[in-house]
């Protein structure tokens, strides 16, 4: 289907909002009147600006306190009506958008409704526009899809429909039921649809809409059996994103764009709509790489935590280190800069590397070059919204290039292991303005299951934090957020977790090849002895190694951290088999330590 997006769901002035849609791929976008009136350009200009950028002025919005008025008031109403008419007709839209009556002269009167939208209607038929009536949430009489469906009915005016807009008709919290009427609205009635997603949350529902709207599979409606509705009753308009949010008002409208569009992509396929190459979901971790320009510190962590150096690159300056199943690779290549060592890149194994990368593409992700040199093995990658680069892999499986390939041996052999078995997790630090988009992202692209949103106090700010994981564990990454970037932080740190058996020896070990764990206070370890039972001793020993204690109906974790270098740190775990969580609870704990570690705090 066609698709859309409001001008007041990107960020910048109307120009950048237009080139940034375009760019992105939407076919048409809704123009909001407050953008028009803050633009430079005259509205001639924005309709030549929209054409040469191939995009359609799909709607005009808003038009306010138009229905149900005394007759004086409506008059003044219509002559307002009519100085926009002749607006969009310079504009060369089509259709305007009269959202129900918030203002106190309204009265609960259908029939005047009726009355005076059909008037409305017959003006905007002799400029050659439609208008399409929508129910807001907190109208003063009108505020469900339902009651302006019978208001345009009884107008009966061919230039006169109904605009759906999910987020007014979902947050309502209607039973489902109630939706089904939907289907029962003449498809050519239903002049526009508009589409928002929300957290879903108590709250007033003006304040909700205007703030927190989010697009499509980044809250919580059901919008792709929404949408099968529309498509029952016959619609075949556009499907437009019309997205109020506090944070996307600010993040730089290109990808924000491309953020929006690929939500619509994703929920056509929802709806089955379209058929785009199914996810292939990861089936391991691969490796993950670290790139900095001087990368002794995070050697000298990781032969303290056990790894050796096993091979290095045939071409490049990366070395492998291995553990168990646990590969890090450390690349002091050109692609490091300068600000410190870093996660760059994630290898995730793939049951069908090209099927992963197509799926990707499909949902437009952008896909790096195969190789990187010219010798190298051909692997396919793309860079997640915050420029992680995604390898799809293979390790050493038959009939697959295997990344390995490229490395040679350099003569010290993987250790025998009893420390560190494999990775249990990565946690990535998103840009503040992109948590919605990287859950998104990393469930529809690589197609991860998220689990809940945990908020985690930070002494200086809230983090969010929310995991992406494959059905059996064995992929698990944490998305986390953290408060808009101060000139403290340069951005937050992003973590390694390895899997042990035995946390309690891996710890140990680190210590005694002279590894530095970070101290937890004894007031968290006066706090689990209240919390939970320990077998004899137990308590001391985490105390004495600054191990973290949490557990959850599936089992207990046991987690220590290493210290930070750049922005990179090492987390031990001890995992029961059904514990699920990240020891979140215990973050506010670990974070508050990081911080003292700094100077001056
Ligand atoms: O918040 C509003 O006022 C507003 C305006 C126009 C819309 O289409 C809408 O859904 C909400
Ligand atoms: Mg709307």
């Amino acid at each position: 289907m066609r698709t859309s997006i409001a001008t007041v769901s990107l960020s910048g002035g109307l120009t950048e909002k237009l080139t940034a849609a375009a760019r992105a791929g939407f076919d048409g976008v809704e123009i909001f009147e407050n953008d028009l009136l803050a633009s430079p350009l005259g509205p001639e200009e924005i309709r030549a600006r929209c054409a040469d950028l191939g995009l359609s002025i799909d709607l005009y919005q808003p038009m306010r306190d138009i229905e149900a008025v005394p007759p004086e008031e409506f008059g003044r109403n219509l002559r307002r009506a009519e100085h926009k008419f002749r607006l969009m007709q310079r504009l060369g839209a089509d259709t305007v958008l009269v959202c129900s009556s918030v203002s106190p002269l309204a009265v609960d009167d259908d029939a005047l409704a009726a009355l005076q939208l059909r008037r409305l209607a017959e003006l905007a038929d002799g400029f050659g526009i439609r208008v399409a009536y929508e129910a807001l949430a907190w109208g003063r009489h009108v505020s469900t899809y339902d009651h302006a469906w019978r208001i345009v009915e009884a107008a009966d005016h061919p230039a006169l429909g109904t605009c759906l807009d999910s987020f007014h008709i979902l947050a309502r919290g209607s039973d489902p039921k109630d939706l089904e009427g939907i289907a029962d609205i003449p498809g050519e009635k239903i002049f526009f649809l508009q589409l928002a997603d929300a957290p879903l949350m108590a709250m007033d529902v003006l304040q909700w809409s205007r703030h927190y709207r989010c697009f499509p599979g980044q809250g919580g409606f059901d919008l792709a059996g929404l949408l099968g509705h529309v498509i029952r009753a016959g619609y075949r308009g556009p499907l437009s994103l019309e997205v109020f949010n506090d944070v996307f008002r600010q993040a730089e409208a290109g990808p924000t764009a491309v953020d929006a569009l690929r939500s619509l992509l994703v929920l056509q396929e929802s709806a089955g709509l379209t058929e785009p190459p199914a996810p292939v979901v990861p089936t391991g971790i691969a490796f993950a790489e670290l790139t900095g320009p001087d990368v002794e510190p995070v050697s000298e962590l990781l032969e303290a935590l056990g790894f050796a150096r096993t091979a290095r690159h045939r071409s490049k300056p990366v070395d492998l280190w291995q553990q168990g199943e646990a590969r890090v690779l450390l690349n002091t290549g050109p692609g490091a800069r300068r600000d410190g060592t870093r996660l760059a890149a994630v290898g995730l194994e793939s049951p069908d590397p090209a099927g992963a990368a197509r799926r990707a593409e499909s949902l437009l992700a952008p896909v790096l070059p195969r190789r990187r040199a010219p010798e190298d093995v051909p692997l396919d990658a793309v860079a997640a919204p915050d420029g992680t680069e995604l390898f799809f892999c293979a390790t050493g499986r038959p009939g697959l290039p295997s990344w390995t390939s490229d490395f040679e041996p350099v003569g010290h052999p993987a250790p025998a292991t009893g420390g560190v078995r494999r990775i249990d997790h990565l946690a990535l630090t998103q840009p503040w303005h992109q948590f919605d988009e990287a859950a998104l992202f990393h469930r529809s692209v690589l197609g991860l299951g998220a689990q809940e949103s945990v908020d985690v106090a930070d002494p200086y700010g809230l983090l969010r934090s929310r995991a992406v994981t494959n059905a059996d564990g064995s992929v698990r990454i944490a998305l986390g957020v953290g408060p808009a970037p101060s000139a403290d932080d340069g951005g937050r740190a992003q973590h390694i977790a390895l899997a042990t058996d035995d946390l309690v020896t891996a710890a140990r070990r680190f210590r005694a090849a002279g590894g530095r764990l970070l101290t937890i206070p004894a007031n968290y370890y006066d706090d689990l002895a209240a919390r939970y039972e320990f077998a004899d001793g137990e308590l001391e020993t985490l105390r004495g190694l600054g191990i973290l204690y949490d557990r959850d109906a599936g089992g207990a974790f046991r987690h220590c951290y290493t210290e930070t270098v750049g922005r990179v740190f090492f987390e031990l775990v001890q995992r029961d088999e059904g514990y699920r969580g990240y020891g979140a609870g215990n973050a506010p704990v670990r974070l508050a330590a990081q911080h003292v570690r700094r100077p001056g705090r």
